[in-house]
């Protein structure tokens, strides 16, 4: 039990590491917060709910893999390595497919809730 504990603990120190020193990080957990925001002011259904906190453990999940991954490159290989920028560029472009599988699925999910919003007013 200590053991799970101690691992929670460290999961946590990642968490503020990438918190205080990946602006990408922080302004994706903004953008999160904005999501959860419009989801209770719009009264999104559950499914939407599942959507919108899959899109965001997604989004979140990937910029720490990336951080963590741009961390080891660095670590392993400071020098100009053609193979270490491959390294960092695939893993950046993980964090794009995610983002754009989120703007879609915002887009499908606040879009019309938003017009209608505009039309009523
Ligand atoms: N050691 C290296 N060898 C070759 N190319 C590299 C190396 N380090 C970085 N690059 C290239 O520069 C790009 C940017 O790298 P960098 O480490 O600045 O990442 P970043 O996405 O700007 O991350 P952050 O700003 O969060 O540190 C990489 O995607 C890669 O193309």
């Amino acid at each position: 039990m200590k053991k799970f504990i101690l691992s929670v603990g460290y999961a946590f120190k990642g968490l503020k590491h990438a918190f205080a020193t990946q602006l990408n990080f922080r302004i994706q957990v903004s953008v999160a917060l904005i999501a959860i925001a419009m989801g209770l002011y719009f009264n999104i259904s559950n499914t939407e709910w599942h959507w919108i906190t899959l899109c965001i453990a997604l989004v979140l999940m990937m910029e720490l893999f990336n951080t963590g991954i741009e961390a080891l490159v660095d670590l392993v290989s400071p020098q100009y390595n053609k193979l270490a920028g491959h390294v960092k560029d695939v893993s950046a472009a993980a964090v794009l497919i995610v983002a754009i599988f989120t703007l879609v699925t915002g887009t499908i999910i606040f879009l019309p809730k938003i017009l209608s919003l505009i039309h009523a007013a």
